[in-house]
């Protein structure tokens, strides 16, 4: 089932705009001046040592947490609640069949009875999921929960897709799926904002890359010129190994 590009058309919430973003905690500074602009239907690698803040900048993207400086601005519609969605390295899934976790948020967004039906259904078969829609979410591996929250994430039709880590936890095989699934959503036409330690992954998933240091954005732009001729020495040292902090 393809999503449908006309509704993404009809009301864009992107692109989506960072403004001087800061956010602080207490005195201590997290992140500082952050200024970028997310484009529809490219696939953005955030990129940068542990503890750089590439989490709390996808936090902030989301609304999770609201900067402390500056601005995130949608575009002029604003977005609507499902226009946005976002996973998480360690999925978060109800105490509930794998179908009823993707029913509740159809419930929560106000579709009918039989649209939910026939979404939950069309989702199952997209995702390799019927044999698993009446398991409890809970005891399935760890790449079949990873697909259950992205398969939950895209039955609610987002513009744009938040993924932190998203395969940071799991095997090779269950990473090729996971890979493989972000390549099909970005090819129906899904903004890619996602987090990734593995270079190897980045290389293979960036269109762009944002390069966080120290809470800064060092490094904004195209993927292959960044791998290939990165501007500063951090994003030098981080793609040579020896910056891991
Ligand atoms: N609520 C908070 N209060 C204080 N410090 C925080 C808070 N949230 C995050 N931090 C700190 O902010 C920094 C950035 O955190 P963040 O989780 O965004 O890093 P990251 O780049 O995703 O790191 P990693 O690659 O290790 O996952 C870290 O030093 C973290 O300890």
């Amino acid at each position: 089932m393809k999503q449908d590009k006309s509704i993404a058309a009809a009301g864009s919430v992107l692109p989506l705009q960072l403004r001087s973003v800061g956010y602080h905690v207490g005195k201590t500074q997290l992140l500082n001046g952050i200024d970028l602009t997310i484009n529809a239907g490219r696939r953005l690698v955030v990129m940068g040592p542990n503890g750089a803040g590439k989490s709390l900048f996808l936090r902030l993207c989301h609304g999770l947490i609201t900067p402390t400086t500056g601005g995130i601005f949608w575009q002029a519609h604003g977005p609507r609640p499902a226009a946005q969605a976002m996973v998480l390295q360690r999925p978060v899934l109800l105490r509930r069949s794998v179908r009823a976790n993707l029913d509740y948020p159809l419930a929560l967004a106000g579709y009918t009875r039989a649209m939910r039906d026939e979404t939950v259904q069309k989702t199952l078969a997209r995702f390799g999921l019927v044999a698993l829609a009446e398991r409890p979410a809970r005891l399935l591996s760890g790449g079949e929960q990873q697909r259950l929250a992205l398969a939950r994430a895209w039955s609610m039709r987002p513009q744009i897709l938040f993924l932190d880590e998203p395969s940071a936890a799991l095997d090779p095989s269950a990473t090729r799926i996971i890979e493989a699934l972000i390549q099909q959503f970005s090819d129906e036409g899904i903004t890619i904002v996602m987090t990734s330690h593995d270079l190897f992954q980045a290389r293979r998933l960036a269109q762009d890359i944002a390069f966080l240091h120290r809470g800064r954005l060092i490094e904004h732009g195209p993927a292959a010129p960044f791998f290939d001729a990165p501007q500063t020495a951090e994003a030098r040292d981080f793609l040579g190994g020896a910056l891991i902090w």
